[in-house]
């Protein structure tokens, strides 16, 4: 059981005091509009990120004492945009996400295809990272944060290059992991996934949490006018889970 916590973080000007857990088994979406502090808490709830004030900690330890493999173990995350310092194979930017089980087992023909199987990217593994799509680039970033196997996930908006299709798969593979205990924390800014996939729903707005709410109907409507200023249509399907979350345009003032 892996349980990380953020208590009263505060940068200024950026992020008001917040408080924010992620525990085991849940898949946690954190939405806001653009500049509201989405992605620096979650750099805070990784560590790459120190906090003017408050605490992070990991099973009740302050994750800045924990020594860095300790960490990488537990923790792994996904930054905004994949970035690949220079050209190498597909396989082995998957495999660098072993890198904190070491050089042996780095050296051991580390089946880098499992990984890219899960994203549906195996036909990559010989490719060099320079001649992949955006979307392609993604879903292998993807690839290399789910080798780590750590218990936590720390993803943002890990499906913003995505198809349809393919948004849809990376959801359910998430939703398939928080259900085999692990704890993920994904930044989306699309609410129909967010509805569809997430246990919790973190609502941002002016660094600050607005509100938490699970992905239900009424909560969703309130907070889609309330912090993104739109209206959106939810349609249910006969046990009240939201099948869809459709945007349907700005408030009216008639
Ligand atoms: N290194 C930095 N120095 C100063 N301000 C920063 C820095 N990084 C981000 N900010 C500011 O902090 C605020 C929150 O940024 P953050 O990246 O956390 O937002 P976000 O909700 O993830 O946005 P987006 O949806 O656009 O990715 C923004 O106003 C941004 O301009």
């Amino acid at each position: 059981m892996t349980e990380l916590a953020a208590r009263n973080v505060a940068i200024a000007d950026r992020l008001g005091n917040t408080d924010f857990t992620l525990s085991p088994g849940e898949l946690v979406a954190i939405v806001g509009p653009n500049g509201s502090g989405k992605s620096s808490l979650l750099r805070i709830l990784a560590g790459l990120l120190r906090p003017d004030s408050g605490t992070v900690s990991l099973d009740n330890l302050a994750l800045d004492s924990l020594d860095p493999l300790t960490r990488a173990r537990a923790l792994a995350y996904l930054p905004q945009r994949a970035e690949v310092a220079w050209p190498i194979l597909v396989a082995d930017m998957v495999a660098l996400g072993r890198y904190v089980f070491g050089a042996e087992d780095m050296k051991r023909n580390i089946p880098a295809g499992r990984w890219l199987e899960e994203v549906g990217c195996e036909a990559l593994e010989g490719r060099s990272t320079a001649t992949l799509s955006g979307g392609e680039l993604a879903l292998v970033a993807l690839a290399r944060t789910f080798a780590a196997e750590t218990p936590l996930l720390l993803l943002d908006e890990p499906t913003a290059a995505l198809d349809p299709k393919r948004q849809i798969d990376t959801m359910a593979r998430l939703a398939k992991r928080s259900r085999e205990g692990r704890g993920i924390a994904v930044v989306l800014h699309d609410l129909n996934l967010a509805a569809q996939f997430a246990d919790r729903i973190v609502w941002m707005m002016g660094g600050r949490i607005e509100a938490e709410t699970p992905p239900e109907p009424a909560a969703l409507t309130a907070n889609a006018a309330a912090i993104f200023g739109v209206e959106v249509h939810v349609e249910v399907d006969d046990d009240e889970r939201v099948r869809s979350v459709a945007i349907c345009g700005g408030p009216r003032n008639d």
